[in-house]
Order: C-alpha cells, then structure tokens, then sequence
C-alpha cells in the first residue's frame, strides 16, 4: 500500500455571511514537501491555513494527517493535538523568556533531551551564541530564526507558515527564505506556507496551489505555472504581459505578428495571445526591410519605440505597432535606450506565446 500524504486536505469549504471564501478545496502536502498557498489579498489563504491549524472550523470537508482523520465536520481533534506547528506573521517570542526558554516552550520529554535538541537547532541557524539573551536583544532577522526553531522543536509533522518573512527588511529576506527551506528540507517537515508574492512562491515551493476567490485555480510545480498557466490571470500573477488582442477565424487568429493557431475555439471567438516582456525579440530596420520570417519567431512586426527606460540590469522599451496600434514592452539585458519614434521590427519566440479565452 503506498504511504499516504502528510497532509491531506479534502473539499474544505468555509462560508462567512453566506459567501464562501474558501471553496471546495483540496491538495496534499507530503513529507519534506513545501507547498505555497498563493493568491492576492482576501482569496481565503488564510482562512484555510486557520482551519488546519484547527482554530477555524469548515462548513464541510475534512483533513488528514499521515492517513488519520483530523477533522471533518463531525469529529475534530484539538488544535494542541495534531501535531501541526505554527509560524505566523507576528512569530511573536515570549518576551520574558530567553532564547533557549522559548525554543524549549513547546517540548515535554526529559530535560537532557530538550536541552540537547534546543542547542541543536539554535547552532543549526548560527543562533548558538544567543541562547541566553532575551528577544529585544536581538534582530527582527534572529527574532525569526528563533520563532522558526521553536516552531520546529516539537518536530510537528505539518508546519504550517503564515507570511513568515514579511516582516523582514528586504535584503535579509533571500539569506533568510533559504536558510529556512534547508532547515526545513532536513527535518522533513511537510510545509504549507501562505504568500502574496510570487517571488517567494518561486522560490521556496515544491508545489504552488494558486487560490483565487476561495478556489485552488492551478497547482502545480512553479515551472508548471510558470510555463503552462491556466488562464491569462495566472500568467499575469507571475510577470508583466503583452496582450495582443485577436478573433479566431477558421481556426486562426490574425496578428501584426502573422496568424496564430486557435485550435477548438469557434469562429468569432475573442482571444488573448499573450507573451512575456522578455520573449519579444527587437531587430534594427534597415531602410524599412526586417527580418525574413522564420519558425521559431513567426513574422516580424513593424512599430516604433514610445519610450525605454534603464532599470539596471535591464531596459524595458515600450513599442506601439504599426498595425493596430497595439502597445508591447521589451526587456533588453544592460543598457538599451532608443529615442523615442524609432523605428525597429519586433517578433514573439512563438513558443513561449500562450493563447486564451478573452477573460
Ligand atoms: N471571521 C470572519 N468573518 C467574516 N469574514 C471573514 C472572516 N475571516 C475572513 N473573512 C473574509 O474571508 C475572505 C478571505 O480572508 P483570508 O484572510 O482567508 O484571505 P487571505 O487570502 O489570507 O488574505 P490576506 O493575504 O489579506 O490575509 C476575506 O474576504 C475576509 O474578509
């Protein structure tokens, strides 16, 4: 028989006032696994996360832990009994408590053995000479170190993680994140993490659940979204886009960029061919000839440069076509800043174009 998810949530929903903010969901977490719980404000992350900690109650369905039932709508094991740790947002240390206090507040076992496995994990995070001082003797970045620890000392089965790093100034925050998934990966925890930025998403997850309006829209691993989202809205979750609007006809859609395949929509359907700023390809126009067509690029577009600007590591260009008047950026690695009204030929690495319903 195969070993059963760490954590198995089944068709949870939750309604408030009659509307529900988390809506048929479901998903399994296995051991050592991150999973990201992402989506914008109010989409119902937290709300989920809250009812499998156990300090919110769903109008139906039912989560498992290791195989055994945590609660559905009838029974229910307490909060303090499911072995799920908890980080959230405010990780908020007892402040009267030392580091070494608060790293061993949630153990029972002999003293020895918590005392053991206190030092063990404070050294693993280089919070080993901290162990006596006191939470406003230390940084927000050790503050989370700490909060991270004593979550994990217990060793919970499931962690659960509440916008973890939020708090965190910006530069600390990559240092932080993998620190914390190498801590994660090796006490084999499986993880499920809520985050409103894709980056951190990205970055951290095994597996991406997508929640929109209180239902999972797309999960999967983060090449998987990134490179096959769903709808157009799960592509823009991730980056910028350029939409060029279009109307399948006998299976195709016309472009400035030449005709698209639409395969399976009806004729007069609206579309949305949709690609990233960074797989538009620029070429110079040489006395108003451009670029022959080819397979991977498709036809090349005339337009001209509206504006670019230089953003660092790279320059993004904003064009205007000269068919439709439709308006695309480019990014451009280094420093790459035409005059505005120049004119160039664009193209779209037609393999990294997506085609959607209008939304
Ligand atoms: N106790 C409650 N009573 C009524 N409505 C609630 C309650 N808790 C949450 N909601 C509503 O449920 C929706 C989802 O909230 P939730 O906190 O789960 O979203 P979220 O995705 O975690 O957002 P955020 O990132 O802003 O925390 C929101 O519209 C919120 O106002």
């Amino acid at each position: 028989m195969s070993t059963p998810p760490r954590l198995e949530v089944q068709n949870l929903t939750r309604r408030f006032d009659g509307r529900s903010v988390v809506d048929d969901v479901s998903f399994s977490v296995l051991a050592g696994q991150v999973a990201c719980l992402l989506g914008p404000s109010g989409c119902g992350k937290s709300t989920t996360l809250r009812i499998v900690a156990g300090v919110d109650m769903q109008d139906s369905g039912r989560i498992s832990v290791d195989g055994n039932l945590v609660c559905d709508t009838v029974f229910r094991v307490p909060p303090e009994r499911r072995a799920i740790g908890l980080m959230f947002q405010d990780f908020a240390l007892f402040p009267h408590l030392s580091v070494a206090e608060n790293v061993a507040f949630g153990l029972r076992g002999g003293a020895q053995a918590n005392r053991d496995r206190v030092a063990e994990l404070l050294d693993r995070v280089q919070m080993g000479n901290h162990i006596d001082s006191y939470p406003h003797q230390l940084s927000g970045g050790e503050q989370q170190r700490v909060a991270l620890v004593r979550a994990l000392a217990p060793r919970p089965r499931v962690l659960l993680m509440d916008e973890p790093f939020s708090g965190l100034d910006e530069r600390l925050r990559d240092g932080i994140r993998d620190e914390t998934l190498a801590l994660l990966k090796e006490e084999g925890t499986a993880v499920l993490l809520v985050t409103h930025e894709p980056v951190e998403a990205m970055r951290m997850a095994d597996q991406i659940l997508l929640m929109r309006d209180g239902r999972i829209v797309q999960q999967g691993a983060p090449y998987n979204l990134y490179n096959a989202p769903a709808d157009r809205r799960v592509a823009g979750f991730f980056s910028d886009l350029n939409i060029l609007p279009g109307r399948v006809k006998g299976a195709l859609t016309r472009t400035p960029f030449g005709e698209f395949l639409t395969p399976g929509m009806k004729d007069g359907t609206e579309v949305e061919i949709v690609i990233r700023p960074q797989h538009l390809k620029i070429d110079f126009d040489r006395n108003g000839q451009g670029p022959a067509p080819t397979a991977e690029n498709g036809s090349a577009a005339h337009a001209r440069v509206v504006r670019a600007r230089y953003l660092g590591r790279e320059s993004l260009v904003e064009f205007v076509t000269d068919q439709d008047a439709i308006t695309l950026s480019a990014t451009v690695p280094g420093a790459f800043l035409p005059p505005a009204g120049t004119p160039m030929w664009l193209m779209l690495r037609r393999d990294r174009v997506f085609v959607f319903p209008k939304a």
